[in-house]
């Protein structure tokens, strides 16, 4: 069995020989926080805050509105969404940034079920993140005869089996957003395809944090956020991709005229732009817009294969340390110990998640939790280390033995 000295030795060699820790420099963490919520809301890059001051200053401020041609604000949304598309292996071309992740999921379920008419099934897995699963009943209620079918990924090629013929696209997340599990996504993409069907991916929690190869899979549509691993700051523009051969037909729910082919001739009636840009809605975000572009500059250079190797090496040293540490106290893992199957956050089940939450966080240790009794615990290869991640199974460790935590369930309200 591991020592515990052991572990604080095992923690300082990994970090003292990680080729990624300069990364951290990237971004401006407050002293004394051990932040490990950045699969909720990433951190502040430090090149955020003189961009969006140059933004507000000279941009909007001096430069005014000649600004949407002098300083690229039309073209930001495609601009950003090449930049966002080059860490999820999409070819320039085929990603826009813009609106939230939800609107965009909209777009990419509508267009989905559009581009295969006569298919009344829409695909979604029970475990979705809610906004998922209401935006699937939300677009097939607005098609006749169209039902939304719950089938989790593990039982999606019995299920198409049976009913393939009749499914129009199928709607997933490859990681569990409350037990950080991670899904095959080629497989599944594949098994859709066999169906005939489209595979729409919600890559919220996969983006930034491990590599992925959308047009490599021919995924058919996929949206993000801007905010968790892209640390684009709070309530960052989201992004969709739709690959190149749906182009031409693709019809989106939101029509706005920022996606018509002419905007400025303001056309009564809508034509829809070529290419990716007909998936435009309305005026975008700028100064959010131009905040997650600085913030993708921490991307410059890095490897993403290198990136999800340091964020394995991390959650596998987590588990490792709950083990040790916390399950002889009644904290139990629930995330896959197969890296395989291992996404970018690490969860552990404790009936008393949320006033551990809260201890924690005087503690200086920041995580959350998802109801009833899940501590999620992110970490992001570009800042987080070994020490940190010790350090904070330690505190857990000393608060559940000390029962210095409140064992009240939550208000009602908020819990991030
Ligand atoms: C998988 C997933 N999709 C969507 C969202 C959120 O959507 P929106 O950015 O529209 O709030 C989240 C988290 O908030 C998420 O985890
Ligand atoms: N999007 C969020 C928000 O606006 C407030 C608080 C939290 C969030 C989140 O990102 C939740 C997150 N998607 C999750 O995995 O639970």
């Amino acid at each position: 069995m591991t020592t515990a000295t052991s572990l604080e030795d095992r923690a300082a060699r990994a970090d003292a020989e990680d080729p990624l820790a300069p990364l951290a420099g990237r971004f401006l963490l407050p002293e004394g926080v051990i932040y490990l919520d950045g699969n909720s809301l990433g951190p502040l890059p430090a090149a955020v805050p003189p961009a969006l001051a140059d933004a507000v200053g000279r941009q909007w401020g001096t430069d005014l509105i000649n600004s949407w041609n002098d300083n690229g604000w039309w073209q930001a949304p495609l601009r950003i969404g090449d930049t966002i598309g080059r860490l999820v292996g999409a070819a320039p071309g085929q990603t826009v940034a813009g609106d939230s992740t939800s609107v965009q999921l909209f777009t990419a379920l509508g267009a989905a079920t559009a581009l295969r008419p006569g298919r009344p099934l829409l695909v979604t897995d029970p475990g979705h993140f809610p906004t998922d699963r209401y935006l699937a009943d939300a677009v097939a209620r607005r098609h006749d005869g169209m039902e939304v079918c719950r089938v989790p990924p593990a039982d999606l090629e019995p299920f198409l089996a049976g009913h393939g013929s009749r499914v129009a696209a199928v709607s997933y997340s490859p990681v569990d957003f409350r037990t950080g599990e991670l899904y095959d996504m080629a497989a599944l993409t594949e098994a859709t395809h066999r169906a005939g069907a489209l595979a729409v991916w919600d890559l919220c929690h996969a983006a930034g944090a491990m590599p992925l190869r959308l047009d490599a899979l021919e995924v058919d549509l996929a949206v993000g956020c801007g905010y968790k691993f892209l640390n684009g700051g709070p309530g960052a523009p989201a992004w969709l991709y739709a690959a190149r051969r749906h182009h031409d037909a693709l019809d989106t729910p939101l029509t706005g005229w920022n996606g018509h082919a002419h905007p400025f001739a303001m056309h009564r009636d809508y034509t829809p732009a070529p290419g990716i840009a007909r998936a435009r809605i309305g005026t975008p975000p700028i100064l959010s817009l131009l905040a997650l572009e600085a913030a993708l500059t921490v991307f410059e250079d890095v490897d993403l294969s290198e990136l999800r190797a340091k964020s394995l090496s991390l959650t596998d040293f987590f588990l490792t340390c709950a083990d040790e540490l916390l399950t002889p106290l009644g904290i139990t893992p629930v995330t896959p110990r197969d890296p395989a199957r291992r996404a970018g956050h690490v969860a552990l089940r404790h009936p008393h998640a949320h006033g551990l939450t809260r201890a924690l966080a005087d503690r200086g240790v920041v995580i959350d939790m998802r109801a009833p009794d899940l501590l999620r615990f992110g970490v992001n290869a570009l800042y987080t280390t070994h020490t940190e991640l010790l350090t904070a199974a330690r505190h857990l460790r000393a608060v559940v033995r000390e029962s210095a935590y409140d064992p009240a369930p939550p208000r009602s309200g908020p819990v991030t």
